[in-house]
């Protein structure tokens, strides 16, 4: 089974995590991993935390000369902002600061207080931070590694950012095809892109935040990751939960998703043809790569929405956690939008699932019996 935890708050010492089942001998690149950390970081709108910042797995243990061995991995992300937290977040120090205790709406700060009996907010703002996301990246990035071994790519495209839209016309998908978009907002429109820096400049000045939608796409899938058998196999749910756990990610759709609402059924579903060469094939793809809970071989098409930020800078009414006094909500450094960044957690959070199906249904012990299970199963799905 691969699993993994994370732990670390946003000024503690580091972030960590441990994964677990994998096979063995798949071939990580820490360029890679790197790649993929650095690419959390970006965006424009981000704030001052990421200046300070430059993410670098330090894997620890289970990956000898630049291949996974079967055992845990463990690997370290460590926070420079440490360094000017290191009294206040101290393990068994005294000196605590100021406590916050102003709960901003739309984070954990009034409900986590409540819950884990905490007077001061930070308690709680440590662990619910996005800053988690860097070690999910991390993980996502190995799961990367074994996809790409059998010949699956995932790359995201942000497609709204306050309610500026791509043109979907204008979208270059030879670009999403590519290594990377390597664009400021993650964003295949330039057009679109240059109203999108706009109005998240319009928003910082106002002491506003922002949200947005993004897409992920999957190429060469496999067909039949998931399971119509049960309610907790299906792909598309496991999917949506994943991407649903990041931070402020507050719905998901596949394939159509609510336009299906708009839409009769010959219009919805994709008719299927054959030929010789290319065996069952399709013409559309409106249900994203996905039917029945189980990947059908089709690119998987699914788009996340991710809240505005919770942290103004004109800070929303709020209450005191402690004297109950009505207040302004606490003001921290903070992005102004961060979609692009979470649109390569949704890469990561993509990469995981798709990586724990893929060894369920074709085995966890090494990585060559993996592909030749694939191997076999594809010739006798396409005899
Ligand atoms: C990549 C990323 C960066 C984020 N940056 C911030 C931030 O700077 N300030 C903030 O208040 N919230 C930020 N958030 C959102 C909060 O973490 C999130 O809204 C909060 O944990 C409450 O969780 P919920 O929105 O899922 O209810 C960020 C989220 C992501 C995914
Ligand atoms: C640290 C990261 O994002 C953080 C997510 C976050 C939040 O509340 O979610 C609040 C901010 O934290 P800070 O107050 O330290 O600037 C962001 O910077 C990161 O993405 O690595």
């Amino acid at each position: 089974m691969f699993r993994f935890l994370t732990a670390g708050e946003s000024h503690g010492q580091c972030l960590a995590t441990i994964i677990e089942g994998l096979p063995s001998g798949i071939k990580i690149d820490i360029n890679k991993i790197n790649t993929d950390l650095a690419r959390r970081q970006q965006g424009y709108g981000r704030g001052g935390r990421m200046k300070i910042e430059t993410d670098k797995a330090d894997i620890l243990s289970g990956v000898r000369f630049g291949e996974t061995i079967g055992d845990p991995i463990t690997i370290r992300i460590n926070n420079k902002d440490w360094s000017n937290w290191e009294e206040r977040m101290s393990v068994f120090g005294n000196v605590a600061g100021a406590k916050v205790t102003a709960a901003r709406p739309g984070h954990a700060d009034l409900i986590g207080s409540q819950k884990y009996n905490r007077e001061d907010i930070r308690d709680i703002l440590e662990r619910a931070s996005a800053r988690e996301t860097a070690t999910r990246v991390a993980v996502g990035a190995i799961a990367k590694c074994l996809l790409s071994a059998c010949g699956i790519e995932i790359r995201s495209h942000v497609t709204n950012i306050g309610g500026v839209k791509v043109n979907p016309k204008n979208i270059d998908y030879t670009i999403l095809k590519g290594s990377r978009v390597e664009s400021e907002l993650n964003c295949c429109d330039k057009i679109a892109e240059a109203k999108m820096k706009d109005a998240i400049d319009q928003a910082k000045k106002n002491g506003d935040t922002l949200g947005g939608v993004f897409e992920i796409v999957v190429f060469n899938t496999i067909p039949g990751l998931g399971s119509h058998i049960q309610w907790d196999r299906r792909l598309d749910a496991k999917l949506a939960s994943a991407l649903m756990s990041i931070q402020a990610i507050k719905g998901v759709e596949v394939g159509e998703g609510f336009e299906f609402a708009n839409l009769p059924g010959s219009q919805s579903h994709d008719e299927m043809f054959y030929n010789a060469n290319r065996n069952v094939y399709r013409k559309t793809n409106h249900a994203g790569g996905i039917e029945g809970g189980m990947s059908n071989g089709e690119p998987i098409v699914i788009k996340a929405v991710m809240k505005p930020i919770p942290t103004l800078m004109r800070p929303l009414a709020s209450v005191d956690i402690n004297s109950k006094e009505e207040v302004k909500a606490n003001t921290e450094r903070s992005d102004v939008c961060a979609v692009s960044a979470a649109s390569v957690v949704g890469e990561a959070m993509t990469a995981i699932v798709l990586a724990e199906l893929l060894i369920e249904k074709f085995g966890g012990d090494n990585i060559c019996d993996l592909k030749a299970a694939i191997d076999h199963y594809i010739a006798r799905i396409n005899r």
